[in-house]
């Protein structure tokens, strides 16, 4: 019996998602499903899919379901599993509050990278449902000292190995179209460093304390916004200006324009990282379970 699985389609800062919401984990979505559901000529689209779990029902975050009633289960665009989404973050509370499982003000929710404390701010009457008012604690970031070299079309970069629950290779250009057009994951050496991949974010100064980013995100490819690349850029511009909240006891805040739109990214004295940005759903529908079911596997 074929049985009617609803989605929604969100983005933050155009890092899209097919949304699947799946309070009790009833719906089997192996790779080959999410891959097709973000394809996007013969599926749905999008750079990643999150489905919405309950903690409890969920095997790999039962045991946080005390400290966070939902558990986002990322998945990127080619079907793989990632430890954490910044940008997905944010959407995936917009569905909460959009569902009614959550108002405004704070929410905990459950990642593989650990429990994210999530600020849906007030929205302001008039205003855009969009705008910028979703704040995510996005942890500490771990910068081990083992660099890469990521090269583009003859050009190679140093680039800073910046771990945010998801691993990240930062490499500064003086101009962002030296990264080509991105189709292809940029080459990095030594591979040792990155043994299940990495995301690779280029990075352009635009003022002080203020960066562009391009990224290609590890199963997924070129996206228009990656939010823990932000979090790791912000970091990395941070120590290479010298700055280190954590030494200076004084907050600092780096705004980090994507081709989607504008994160900012604060680290405080302690060393935690939170990013502001929008989070916005845009359509919701039913999928055709027979087409899904009868996918190739
Ligand atoms: N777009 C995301 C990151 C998604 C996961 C990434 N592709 C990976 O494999 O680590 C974000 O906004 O952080």
């Amino acid at each position: 019996m074929s049985t009617r699985i609803a989605f929604l389609k969100g983005h933050g800062t155009e890092n899209d998602f097919v949304i699947v919401p799946d309070p009790e984990n009833a719906v089997d979505l192996p790779p080959a499903s999410v891959a097709a559901l973000c394809d996007r000529r013969a599926g749905i689209g999008g750079d990643g899919l999150l489905h919405v779990v309950r903690s409890a029902a969920h095997p790999e975050a039962r045991h946080l379901a005390a400290e966070a009633e939902w558990f986002m289960d990322y998945r990127n665009g080619d079907g793989s599993v990632a430890e954490m989404c910044g940008n997905g973050v944010r959407v995936f509370a917009r569905y909460l509050q959009h569902a009614g499982y959550a108002t405004e003000g704070d929410i905990a929710i459950a990642t593989r990278g650990g429990v994210k404390a999530v600020h849906i701010a007030k929205t302001v009457s008039g205003g855009d449902p969009g705008a910028g008012d979703i704040t995510v604690g996005m942890g500490r970031a771990l910068l081990p000292g083992d660099g890469v070299t990521v090269s583009v079309g003859g050009r190679s970069w140093p680039a800073r190995n910046v771990n945010m629950g998801n691993p990240h290779a930062v490499a500064f250009v003086d101009d962002l179209d030296h990264a080509g057009d991105l189709f292809t994951a940029p080459p990095f050496s030594p591979a040792s460093v990155y043994p299940d991949g990495v995301n690779v974010e280029f990075v352009a100064d635009r003022g002080p304390r203020h960066v562009a980013l391009r990224v290609h995100e590890r199963g997924a490819g070129e996206t228009r916004s990656c939010g823990t690349g932000a979090c790791a850029v912000a970091v990395a511009a941070a120590r290479r200006d010298g700055v280190d909240p954590r030494v200076t006891g004084t907050p600092v805040t780096y705004t980090v324009d994507v081709p989607g739109g504008t994160l900012v990214i604060t680290e405080r004295p302690d060393g935690e990282i939170e990013m502001t940005g929008p989070a916005v759903i845009v359509a919701e529908g039913v999928i055709e379970s027979e087409w899904l079911e009868n996918l190739p596997r």
